[in-house]
Parts: structure tokens; sequence; C-alpha cells
């Protein structure tokens, strides 16, 4: 293992963004502070866990390759480093009738686990990268079944209950090449974002940074996406996006970080860490009672849905933004 600073990775390894970072609380899972941060809808690590215990170090690549299943799995592969996630439903969308020209900047395929293997043992600077992205579900072989049921599922439910969060909707197995980053966005799910090899730095922004972080259009395949590339900030587009408030943690195996619906993240795999995998727990958002002043999520929650029905009701997305600003220039502003 490569020490540095006393961590199992040195900082070289990172990639360089113009910002600075604060860092993501790390606490110890016993810590009642992880409630509190939990409950005001703020990010920690929360660590020493047995929530994944069973696959800690045990779903290595290669344990995955022999207990995966034969099934095909969904492998997305990208000409650079970056894998921007897009709606493939919005790309021939009514409202994307208006010519706006969209080529995805990934391909997505179905790829058994040994061929998947294979290329990354193979992989050559130059090729496609591949990110392996499967939601667990019963393809997958006994041994994996059996470590998936001994999840700590007490400790998760509880605070699924305690927090008032919505059904699991899914665990998304992640089994990423080094390097690959998936780049700046929002869910709009609650995220027990579980490591169990390898290194992932995940840098978290708060809703409040929407302004900063330039949202593609809801009506556009990249909805939820940042439109700002960190690797080369466009400052005359995006001027906010040098104030933006991001902290940081880099997650190790066992570490379960807390990603908090609608804050916005960038997630990439050490570069040099060797291939990482993760599994998060996605959950959809409990029942919010309306209280004030209203939590920043919910403002941005809002302004979705009036995006959405003005896109719906004009039709012609070019038409919103004259729309709102004869709205709110000289009267709301
Ligand atoms: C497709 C999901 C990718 C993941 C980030 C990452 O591990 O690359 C993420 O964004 C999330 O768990 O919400
Ligand atoms: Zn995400």
């Amino acid at each position: 293992m490569k020490m540095g600073e006393n961590k199992p990775w040195y900082n070289d390894q990172l990639r360089h963004y113009d910002l600075e970072f604060g860092q993501i609380p790390r606490l110890h899972y016993t810590d009642p502070k992880i409630d509190e941060l939990i409950q005001q809808n703020k990010p920690v690590v929360i660590l020493g866990s047995d929530i994944v215990k069973s696959a800690k170090n045990r779903w290595t690549p290669e344990y995955l390759e022999e207990n995966l299943g034969n099934s095909g799995h969904t492998v997305f592969l990208s000409k650079g480093h970056k894998f921007k996630y897009y709606d493939e439903s919005k790309i021939l969308s009514r409202t994307n009738s208006h010519g706006v020209e969209f080529t995805p900047p990934t391909k997505k395929i179905r790829m058994k686990i040994g061929d998947f293997m294979k290329k990354l043992r193979e992989w050559k600077p130059g090729q496609d990268r591949l990110y392996l992205q499967q939601p667990l579900n019963n393809t997958v072989g006994p041994s994996l079944v059996q470590d998936f049921v001994n999840f700590n599922w007490d400790y998760i439910t509880k605070k699924q209950t305690k927090h008032q969060w919505g059904p699991l909707t899914s665990n998304l197995l992640l089994i990423s090449q080094e390097g690959n980053v998936t780049p700046c966005h929002f869910d709009e799910q609650q995220n027990f974002f579980a490591q169990l090899h390898g290194f992932k730095r995940c840098i978290l922004f708060p809703p409040s940074d929407f302004e900063c972080l330039y949202p593609h259009p809801v009506y556009h395949p990249h909805d939820r996406q940042s439109m700002v590339d960190f690797d080369k900030p466009d400052y005359e587009k995006f001027p906010n996006f040098k104030r933006a408030n991001g902290c940081e943690t880099v997650v190790e195996p066992g570490d379960v970080l807390y990603i908090p619906i609608y804050w916005w993240h960038h997630v990439e795999s050490l570069m040099e860490g060797g291939t990482t995998v993760s599994v998060n727990f996605w959950y959809k958002s409990g029942t919010t009672n309306l209280g004030y002043p209203l939590r920043d999520y919910q403002k941005v929650s809002i302004t979705r849905n009036l995006e959405k029905m003005l896109v719906e009701v004009l039709q012609d997305p070019k038409e919103v933004g004259p729309l709102l600003r004869s709205m709110i220039l000289g009267r709301y502003t």
C-alpha cells in the first residue's frame, strides 16, 4: 500500500481543479453527530461501520469476475476520462425537436464481466475507457447474494426510518477503471455511497450552489448535470463557478459517504489507484413537509417544477428565458 502523509494514497493521484475545497466530516459510526448532519441534509462519511463489511475488500475485481454471474452487464465506454450521464429518453423528446443537437459523450454496451475485466487488464492509453454500472439484481451469483444479504441492513434501515426517507430504489454496482471521473451532477434521491475496493475522491457542493454550477436545462439529455467542464472551466459563460463552495473526501474501503438528495457530486477513481468497486444505496425522498424558511434543496425542486411546466406550456425552450426575464426584470429584481 502506497503511503503518503499516513494516507494510503498520494495527493498527486487526485486531479487538479481551480477551486479550493473544505473537508467532508469523517465520523465514527457511533457518533450521534452523524444523525444531526443527515437530518440537516449535509454530507458525512460514516467510518468503521459494518454496513458493507461482508463486501469490503472482498468484492475485488477478481472475486467479482468469479461471482458476478454470466449475464451481460451495463458498461459505458468513453473516449476520455469523463463519464457524463445522459438521459436517453430526452434525446428524442418533443421539446428537443427544435434541433438541439446532442451527441452522447459515452457509449452504452452490454458486456460479460470476464470480457470487461480482460479489457481492463489489456487497456492501453488512447483506447476507450470503461466503467461498469449495473443495478444489483437476481442475476448475480449466490456468493454475491450472500454478501449482499449480510450487509448491515439493520443499521441502514434504522437510518432510512429515522430520517423518514422513502423506499430503497436500487443498489448500483460500480466497477471503475482507475482515473475515471463521474462529472458534477445531482440526483433526486438520498444516497448511501459505500466504497468496497480502491479509493474514490468525492467533491460535493450544496444545492444552494445551483447558480455556481449551471445545470443543463431540464429538457436536455444532460438534465441534472453541471455544464461546467471542471478540467477547463469557461469563466466567460460560467463566471459564478469560481465561487462554488465544494467540500471533499477520499473514501476508502468500508467508508460510507452520505450524499444528500440534490447535493452536487463529482466522483473520481484515483489515478494509478487501480480498479475501484463501489455500491450505492439510492432512496426516494420522503414526504417533505414544507417548513419555512424553505430548505435549499426544496427551492431547487420548485425551480425544476417551474422549468418543466414552462417548457411544457411554451413548447419552445427558447421562449423560457424571455418570458421569465419579462416577468421578473424591473418587478422582482
Ligand atoms: C452512476 C452513479 C455514479 C456514482 C458516482 C461514481 O461512483 O462514479 C454517483 O453519481 C452516485 O452514486 O450517485
Ligand atoms: Zn450521482
